[in-house]
Formats: C-alpha cells, structure tokens, sequence
C-alpha cells in the first residue's frame, strides 16, 4: 500500500463523492495537477469505495463527509487503508465537523472548493507528519539520503554536532526525553531521531502535539474511549499511548497541556497502565516518552502551569535545541535542501542561490528558526520562475531594503494604519490578520502559524473564540 506516499506527483488517489457535478470538477482539477498519477478512481458510494481498498491500494483518499455518512464510516475507511492519507472534505466548514472527522480517523479537513495545489499541499504535510511507524522518519525518497548529517537533520555546526552526539548518547536508554528549544528549531525532529537510534526504532513512533487538540479531546488522544463515553464517542478507539506500545510517544508542546491531564499523565508514567476514558478495564503500555516545549519549563513550574512532580519525572534526559543564529554555518545548507526540495515539489528548475542572495540569508537572524528559512524557500519557489534566487525574489525583511512591492504572501499580512481613524478593536485586527494569514496560506494552519510567528494552537483556540462570539459560524 501507498508505496509513494512521500511523492506527492505519483500519488494515486480515490475520490469518495456522490455529487456528479462535484466529481467532475475534481476530475478536471486533480487530472493536471498530479502528471505521473494514474487517474484518480472515482466511487459515488462509501461501500463501493471500500470494496475498492479491499483490492486495490492507494496513497490518498478523498473523502466527502456527506457521501461517506457517518463518523464511524470514516472510522472504516481508516481501518481499511491505514497507510492512505485520508482527507476528510466537506462545503460545510464548521468546526465540530472537523473535529469529528480527525477523531474518527482523517488526516485532515478540507473545506470545499479547494484547488489540486491545497490537496497536493495538504497530501505532503499528511504523510510526513501524520501518525505513522518510523518507516515515514526515513529521508524523503526524493531527497539523497547523503544530504542528511544525522537522520534527518542537516547542519554540521558545533553545536548540532553536540546535539547528534547527545542523541546517539541517549538513544539505548528508555528514559524520557525533554526537547527544549525555541519554535522551529526540530524539535520533532530530534524526537524522531531519539526513536530511530533506540532499540525501539521498529516499534512505532506516536506524536501528539498537545497544543493543537482542543482540551476536552485531549484525554481521549492519549488514553482512548469507549463507545458512548462522550458524545460522538461513538466506537471504541485506542488512544495514543496503546497505538505507541513498544515504541516512543512523542507528547509535542507538552508546556499547553492542562492542568488536570498532567495529573493523569502523571499517574500514567507512574503506573505504566492507561484506561480508556469510559473504560474500566487497565492496560499496561510500554512506551518511552519524548517530550518537547518551546516554552522555558523552569519559568513554567515557577508559574504553576506546568506540574513540578511531572516535569522532574519527565525531565531525565535533557536535550536544548539551539536556534539557527547560533549557527549560522548551518544556513545555507539547509537553505539548499529546501530549495531542491520545494523545486521538485513544484516542478520548477531553481537550483542555485546567487551570492547577494547567499549573503542576505546567512546574515539574517531568523527569529523562526529552520521553520521560517523552509517557509520562506517555498514561497521564492512558488511565486517566481528561474534557474537561480536573486535578490529581488527574497521577501521585504531579509531582502533588507524594506521594498517587497507586494510579493510575498506574508507581505500581504502587514497592517497598514492611516491615522487615528483607522484603529479598530484589537480582537478585530488579530482576527483579520490571523484570517489573512489562513488565506495567503490557503487556510493551512502550520503555515499561517509559522509565518505570523505564533504556535498553531493560538490559531485553533483563536477559531473556537470567534465562533463563541458568532454562534453558528462556519470556520
Ligand atoms: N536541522 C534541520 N535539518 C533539516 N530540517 C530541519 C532541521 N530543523 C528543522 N527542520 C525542519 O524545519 C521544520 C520545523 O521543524 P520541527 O517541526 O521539528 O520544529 P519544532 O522545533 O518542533 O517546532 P515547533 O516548536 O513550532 O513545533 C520541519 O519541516 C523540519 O523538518
């Protein structure tokens, strides 16, 4: 099954739509978008589409939550594909419908219309990102493995040479793991690298990012539910700590985890056994933790957000990301990477960085880390054409004459005042700017969050304010 997932070009896709009209203007968008694919396969019914999972194998499936019914079919459609990136679409965006189409197994929600670019976008950060064994943290089959320093990393500054050997240190041991360091900086990475050198690497690799689940689902990501434990609970689900049996759980952005979940994930670490919310029947997992935060968790005990008794059990084995200023000889190398990778993404013959270019990016401080460097080769690569970067494609603040003339998306995010009149309530200005930034990323929300410099997870909670304000409102 899905033996190309990380090729987005030679993806092969099913469509699960009723809609004939719907069929055919995706026919027509997906046909051009994906060349190497064979067609996509069109089923007008769930049950006929997962008759074709049963004898056919495909790397992502559309699914159009109005064909498929019912949460619980989506549930079928992730048992029966499980390497498939699963895409939960729908015309109506609303929040719940998102949430339970993620707990009943999709990937991700996509709000019709969308173009091939969004899905083939969305198809990418899926399959590198979702829930999967380590096979996925392998390099990228496009990319040279031989470009990599250590596992996927990439810089041969001093200071990453510390964290390599740290990681290679640690990796035998099952204690847990804490990854400090600021956003951006790989902290997923470094977990994924952590598992990969343990002698768990065959075992499965779970990430939860705790800041991007809403609170009150949070529990049943990680311990599971029963049927009929919750609203919407509506089969029984293993929850994140059971799916990493064996392996490593990776709890992301531990730092945004409530109060009330540390205690139980407190209990958790202590005893070794989980019991699914609703459940009455204990299970005993065997997981190595990694956890990572970008916050300072000293700060944050001070502060009584982050339980002192968890963070000591957690905090065994410490390893600090340093930011990419502090190791500016890891700049253009990774600035190449991404660039092979974007222009193959996109099809376009960028190759190389001329020297006013490699100058500018090795002076700048990067205050998002690798994320914003890796977001801001994309965007060259997708707003112009050429075999080689030149000063005028890079976007007004590293450029460094202020001037973008309008290029970059994330120019398009500045806010722009003309006096006293124009100042409106600050909630107002922070939605629209957020909203901006959903557009100019095509709603995806890593990106918006990476380029505005924020964590996701403000984004979501944002989203759940603004429809608290606007009772029925779509997102
Ligand atoms: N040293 C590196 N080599 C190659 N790619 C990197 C490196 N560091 C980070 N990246 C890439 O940068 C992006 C951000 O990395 P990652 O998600 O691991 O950061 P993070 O510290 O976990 O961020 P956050 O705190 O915002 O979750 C990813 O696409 C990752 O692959």
């Amino acid at each position: 099954m899905g033996g190309n997932r990380d090729s987005v070009a030679n993806c092969r896709i099913l469509v699960v739509e009723s809609d004939p009209a719907e069929r055919r203007v995706l026919s027509a968008e997906l046909d051009g978008a994906f060349p190497a694919a064979s067609a996509p396969v069109f089923a007008g019914e769930a049950r006929d589409a997962l008759a074709r999972l049963r004898s056919d194998s495909f790397d992502l499936v559309l699914l159009d939550i109005a064909t498929v019914g019912e949460s619980e079919r989506i549930a079928d459609f992730a048992r029966q594909a499980p390497e498939a990136v699963l895409l939960a679409t729908s015309r109506t965006g609303t929040v719940t419908g998102a949430v339970e189409a993620l707990r009943a197994g999709a990937d991700d929600f996509i709000v019709k219309p969308f173009t091939a670019r969004r899905i083939k976008e969305r198809f990418a950060e899926c399959a590198a990102r979702r829930r999967r064994p380590i096979a996925a943290a392998a390099p990228r089959r496009a990319e040279n493995a031989s470009d990599r320093d250590f596992e996927n990393f990439v810089g041969t500054s001093p200071a990453m040479l510390g964290v390599y050997e740290q990681i290679r240190r640690i990796a035998n041991s099952r204690a847990p793991v804490f990854i400090t360091g600021e956003s951006g900086t790989g902290k997923e990475l470094c977990a994924e690298a952590v598992h990969a050198r343990s002698p768990r690497a065959d075992g499965p690799f779970i990430a939860i990012n705790c800041s991007a689940i809403p609170a009150d689902l949070m529990e049943s990501e990680i311990f599971g539910h029963q049927r009929g434990a919750f609203t919407g609970a509506i089969s029984d689900r293993p929850g994140a700590a059971e799916l990493a049996d064996g392996g490593t759980l990776f709890l992301d952005e531990i730092g945004e985890m409530d109060l009330g979940l540390q205690a139980k994930l407190l209990r958790f670490i202590q005893t070794g056994t989980v019991r699914r919310v609703g459940g009455s029947a204990i299970q005993a997992v065997d997981v190595r933790f990694v956890c990572a935060t970008n916050r300072d968790p000293m700060a944050e005990v001070a502060e009584g957000r982050f339980r002192e008794d968890l963070f000591y059990r957690l905090h065994v084995l410490p390893i600090a990301l340093p930011p990419l200023r502090h190791r500016p000889e890891d700049v253009l190398p990774l600035a190449g990477i991404f660039l092979r990778r974007f222009a193959a993404e996109e099809s376009k013959a960028f190759a190389a960085f001329d020297a006013a270019v490699e100058a500018r990016l090795a002076a700048y401080s990067w205050p998002g880390n690798v994320r914003q460097l890796e977001n801001v080769v994309r965007q060259i690569v997708v707003l112009f054409d050429g075999d080689v970067v030149t000063p005028e494609m890079l976007p007004p603040g590293i450029c460094g004459n202020g001037d973008g003339g309008g290029r970059s998306p994330i120019d398009a995010l500045r806010p722009r005042f003309h006096g006293h009149h124009a100042i409106v309530p600050f909630r107002e200005q922070e939605q629209q700017i957020i909203e901006q930034a959903l557009d100019a990323f095509d709603g995806n929300i890593s990106r918006a969050a990476a380029a505005l410099e924020i964590a996701p997870s403000t984004i979501y909670r944002k989203r759940q304010s603004w429809l608290g304000r606007h009772p029925g409102a779509g997102n």
